[in-house]
């Protein structure tokens, strides 16, 4: 099968760079820094970086990556560097055989640093470009919410491979989503969920941790978009963060389709998974600010899984995203994901709010 060693790799990276995530989810201080843009960044976004590149570049040495982050900020504090090299140092997988796939450890806190700022290709619509984000979601991460360990393989501008691990998920792809799903997010018992696609092969679901190369049973099942077919029963999934999509523009579309049920909210691309496995059946993120650009790494493998689990995704022209442009989605504007059977429905309620204000 195609792209079966560029999943393989994806899983395994995203599982152990979540085993990181995971440890820094449960210390109070995270090591949190603020970046020129004002968001925040912590530990965690940083060695989950540095773990997932290095696994990257071990078995596919001349793919570029674009990451969201980089280590100049680092190379100024050297505590914070320290602080990460001691947590990404000792992170492996339970399966030795797994682990030397990923290349085995990172080998000094220097290596580390360099690792990190690899991150830093343009993107572009040439060749193969892996876009990551170590932690999607770091506000839902930092507040005790969901986040999204996420990378997807783009190859001249398609995305062919989408890997999201979100600890804080449900493993049960029946599991509804409740309202205060996003608020106070655990790691517990029967969570933890990792989402794969690989375009032309449909989407998948599996647990996230206790797995690897020599498992029995990965428990790997296939996913689908949920069956609605009256759109006025749908579940929306929206940001918990109000400066990053409109809520208030949300609910009039709401209101137009006949949708009573509140917003599900929730950080990161743990929206497109839910989606994509039916727990929920819409996702809109509708622009606040004018001129915020999305980038390429916040939506890249959602997009490729909820396709691939019968979904519809587009800008809110009814465009698909393109993530040939380089580092952030220059053309689209606001993102629509839904059952390809209701797309056509939510985005003409989505025009009509956007034309009528
Ligand atoms: N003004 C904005 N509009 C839309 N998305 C934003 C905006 N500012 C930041 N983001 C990004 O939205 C993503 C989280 O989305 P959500 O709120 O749905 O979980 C983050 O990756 C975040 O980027 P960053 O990582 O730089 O903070
Ligand atoms: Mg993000
Ligand atoms: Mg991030
Ligand atoms: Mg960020």
């Amino acid at each position: 099968m195609a792209y079966e060693k560029e999943l393989q790799v994806a899983q395994l990276a995203v599982a152990r760079a979540a085993i990181l995530t995971k440890a820094v989810f449960h210390e109070k201080a995270k090591g949190t820094v603020s970046k020129d843009d004002k968001s925040p960044v912590t530990i965690g976004d940083f060695g989950a970086q540095a773990l997932i590149i290095a696994a990257i570049k071990h078995n596919f040495p001349s793919d570029e990556v674009v990451g969201e982050e980089e280590a100049s900020s680092l190379r100024e504090q050297k505590d914070l560097s320290s602080t990460i090299w001691n947590l990404v140092k000792d992170v492996k997988l339970d399966d030795p055989e797994s682990d030397a796939l990923l290349g085995g450890p990172i080998r000094s806190e220097a290596e580390m640093l360099d690792i990190i700022d690899m991150g830093n290709s343009a993107g572009g619509n040439k060749g193969r470009i892996w876009a990551l984000d170590p932690i999607d979601g770091t506000k839902g991460f930092l507040r005790g919410g969901q986040y999204a360990v996420c990378l997807a393989l783009i190859v001249d501008g398609d995305v062919k491979v989408g890997v999201l691990g979100c600890p804080n998920l449900p493993i049960d792809d029946r599991e509804p989503l409740t309202e205060d799903m996003g608020a106070a997010a655990s790691d517990a018992e029967g969570k933890g969920v990792l989402f794969s696609a690989v375009l032309g092969q449909g989407a998948t679901s599996q647990p996230l941790t206790r797995r690897g190369a020599s498992t029995d049973s990965t428990g790997v099942r296939p996913i689908h978009v949920s069956k609605i077919s009256d759109v006025s029963e749908a579940v929306m999934c929206e940001s918990v963060e109000p400066g990053h999509s409109s809520k208030g523009d949300n609910a009039l579309i709401a209101e137009k389709l006949g949708i009573t049920r509140k917003p599900v909210q929730m950080d990161s691309q743990a929206k497109y998974g839910s989606v994509a496995r039916g727990a929920g059946d819409l996702y809109l993120r509708l622009p606040v600010r004018k001129d915020y650009i999305e980038k390429i790494w916040d939506h890249a493998a959602g997009d490729l899984i909820v396709r691939e689990a019968g979904g519809q995704v587009t800008d809110v022209a009814g465009n698909r995203l393109n993530f040939g442009l380089g580092r952030t989605l220059t053309e689209n504007k606001g993102v629509i994901a839904a059952p390809a059977n209701v797309h056509a429905q939510v985005l003409k309620a989505v025009q009509e709010v956007l034309n009528s204000k």
